[in-house]
């Protein structure tokens, strides 16, 4: 059989330098501060260094991707708003006026918008990567959301782009993603892998009243039990009851992991196809950043299981990569400290 670009990918996947972590924390130590006072900041700037390879990471160059795709499983009455939605933002981010387009400029990132897979025909509208893979997936309430070769290829959407960026020389990646009706795959997604009750895993996406959230609960258990996902088998889930852009930030994670690229993941939906990246090489998460703890309740589950612990907490529920750009500019400013901060022998500040 030929392996896949997956597995090629994953091979490629190695632990972080931890003799340069070592030494980056050794010269944050001879800063003019009492040691590791500067908290996080100091821990943020010796994973970069470590995940780099550089001893002062340049970051200037920062590029938010956010995917987008649709889902069939909006069929059911999962989601409070219509599935257009998700292209009426795709021109949105294109005009800058979504919350990610904001936030992006306020920390000095760039956003580039990916059609992965939107169930609408934009033709080769500038502004767009355009890589679809198909018009939205299929309902997985009543069949498989993808077929394995969909699977595969967004997930190589996202590994193209890590590929690319490692040539641009892009300094820290962020995901984010558009898709109406995506938090449904992303609850179970973490439901067939952890096996925790689909209950325990699943919220109110943009908004749900109670009634549409027993209803989505019934929706995703029928998902899972009509579909068996195998849960050690993540592409397997990721194909069963996943998504397109889902895939995608998979791909990206993944990529950038193995070309050691810092990625900054945002909320509950990234950090689904974060979880897959991470299921399927355990070094994937020495090279991820998690923006923020969402409001949706099943996302704290999912960073437990990658290991990863959120930079901020601010009730955010967008996604989009709004949380990646914010958690950006605070992992540039522990960089910057080490990069910019006196010592205390430049100094003169004579205590030990
Ligand atoms: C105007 C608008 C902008 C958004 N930007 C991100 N999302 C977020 O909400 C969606 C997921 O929630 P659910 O599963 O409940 O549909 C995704 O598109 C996500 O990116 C948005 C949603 C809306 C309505
Ligand atoms: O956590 C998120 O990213 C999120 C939560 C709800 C709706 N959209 C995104």
């Amino acid at each position: 059989m030929n392996r896949t670009i997956v597995e090629t990918t994953r091979e490629r996947i190695k632990p972080v330098n931890r003799e340069l972590m070592q030494q980056a924390q050794a010269r944050l130590d001879a800063k003019t501060k009492p040691p590791g006072a500067l908290g996080r900041l100091e821990e943020f700037a010796r994973r970069m260094v470590a995940i780099s390879g550089t001893g002062s990471p340049d970051t200037s160059k920062k590029v938010i991707y956010t995917f987008a795709g649709d889902h069939g499983v909006t069929d059911e009455g999962v989601a409070l708003y219509p599935k257009a939605v998700t292209t009426q933002m795709v021109y949105n981010f294109l005009a800058g006026g979504a919350g990610v387009n904001v936030l992006a400029r306020h920390v000095g990132a760039e956003v580039r918008v990916v059609d992965v897979g939107v169930d609408n025909d934009f033709g080769d509208l500038a502004g767009v990567i355009h890589r679809k893979v198909a018009r939205g997936t299929r309902n997985f309430a009543k069949g498989p959301a993808m077929t394995r070769e969909e699977m595969l290829a967004a997930i190589t959407v996202g590994i193209d782009l890590a590929e690319q960026c490692r040539v641009e020389g892009i300094a820290l990646v962020g995901t984010g993603e558009m898709g109406i009706g995506n938090t449904t795959p992303s609850s179970a997604i973490i439901a067939a892998i952890s096996g925790k009750a689909v209950r325990d895993v699943t919220h109110r996406g943009t908004g749900i009243d109670d009634d549409a959230l027993e209803l989505k609960i019934r929706v995703i258990e029928q998902g899972l039990a009509i579909n068996q996902p195998d849960s050690t088998n993540p592409l397997d889930v990721l194909a069963k009851v996943g998504g397109l852009e889902i895939a995608a930030i998979a791909g990206l994670v993944l990529g950038c992991a193995a070309n050691g690229i810092p990625v900054v993941i945002d909320g509950f939906i990234s950090t689904a196809g974060a979880l897959i990246a991470s299921e399927l090489h355990p070094n994937v998460a020495d090279y991820i950043f998690a923006a923020h703890r969402s409001m949706e309740i099943g996302h704290s589950f999912m960073l437990e299981r990658i290991g990863v612990e959120p930079i901020l907490d601010l009730n955010l529920r967008l996604g989009e990569g709004t949380g990646a750009a914010l958690a950006m500019s605070l992992i540039e400013a522990g960089v910057k400290t080490l990069n910019e901060m006196a010592t205390r022998e430049q100094a003169g500040v004579t205590h030990e």
